[in-house]
């Protein structure tokens, strides 16, 4: 199978369905239901030696990442940073609807795409976001470090994917804006203790100073393929394991 490219894409508004597949476990899309549009990407097995005439981003499968979280949490930071490797400074812009950013991320040789999608966290596009988790293979749902009730949201928020995602999805807690230590108002073991009690991989995050985006985004993408290409025998990619062996510190990267 050949490899795919994706199209040249700036973070586009959303239609009110997605053009991704229902999710049933890691659900790359297919060759056959590709459409036109901002999402077209049959997955494949990995090919060598791919082309990048067209200056497009080639990739080998694709999986739809959420964004979910009180609203200022950061997620469109989160996003811009990982996309871009910049900070959105200033003025707070909260995000109305839904809008998606792509990124191919090299996992063990294999191009993985990931769609991301960044929902708002205001209450009243909620009905709008609900629509989108049932095709969601990963979630990453985000508190504020410094926002004590952005943390108390988050029993609501996985009760809120419970009902709406799928039961395999992927998920992973961060906690970010750790960079503002000084108004810390989470502490990192009440996260780490809620994070144990429901299994969820957990971080804190700064899309200030980039502490640990790659790495989430990594690690979800390095799980979602290891459920799609593994091998009977091979041993599982353990996502826990490894987000708590590479998860670096607030300390180790002030800006
Ligand atoms: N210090 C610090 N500020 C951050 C960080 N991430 C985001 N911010 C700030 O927090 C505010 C909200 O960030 P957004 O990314 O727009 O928040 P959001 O979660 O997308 O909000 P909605 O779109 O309303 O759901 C902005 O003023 C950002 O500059 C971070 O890691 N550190
Ligand atoms: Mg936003």
């Amino acid at each position: 199978m050949s490899r795919k490219k994706t199209p040249k894409s700036k973070a586009g508004s959303a239609p009110a369905t997605s053009a991704l597949p229902a999710a049933n476990g890691p659900r790359p899309v297919r060759p056959g239901k590709a459409r036109p549009g901002p999402e077209a990407p049959p997955n494949g097995p990995p090919q060598p030696g791919r082309s990048s005439i067209g200056g497009g981003d080639f990739y080998d499968v694709a999986f739809k990442v959420m964004l979910v979280g009180d609203s200022g949490v950061g997620k469109t930071c989160l996003l811009v940073r990982f996309k871009d490797g910049a900070f959105l400074a200033g003025t707070f812009i909260s995000t109305v609807g839904i809008d998606f950013r792509n990124k191919v991320v090299d996992v063990d040789g294999m191009k993985v795409k990931l769609q991301i999608w960044d929902t708002a966290g205001q209450e009243r596009f909620r009905s709008v976001t609900h629509a989108y988790y049932r095709d969601a293979h990963a979630l990453l749902l985000l508190y504020d470090v410094t926002n004590k009730a952005s943390f108390d949201s988050i029993q609501a928020w996985l009760t809120e994917i419970q009902e709406h995602a799928q039961d395999d999805v992927v998920l992973m807690l961060l906690g970010n804006k750790v960079d503002s230590a000084q108004e810390r108002a989470v502490k990192r073991e009440d996260a780490e203790k809620l994070a144990k009690d429901y299994g969820l991989p957990f971080m804190e995050t700064s899309a200030k100073t980039g502490l640990n985006v790659d790495l989430a985004f990594t690690a979800i993408a390095k799980e979602l393929k290891q459920r799609h290409t593994k091998a009977p025998g091979e041993p599982r990619f353990q996502l826990h394991d490894y987000v708590k062996r590479e998860g670096r510190g607030a300390s180790c990267c002030r800006p």
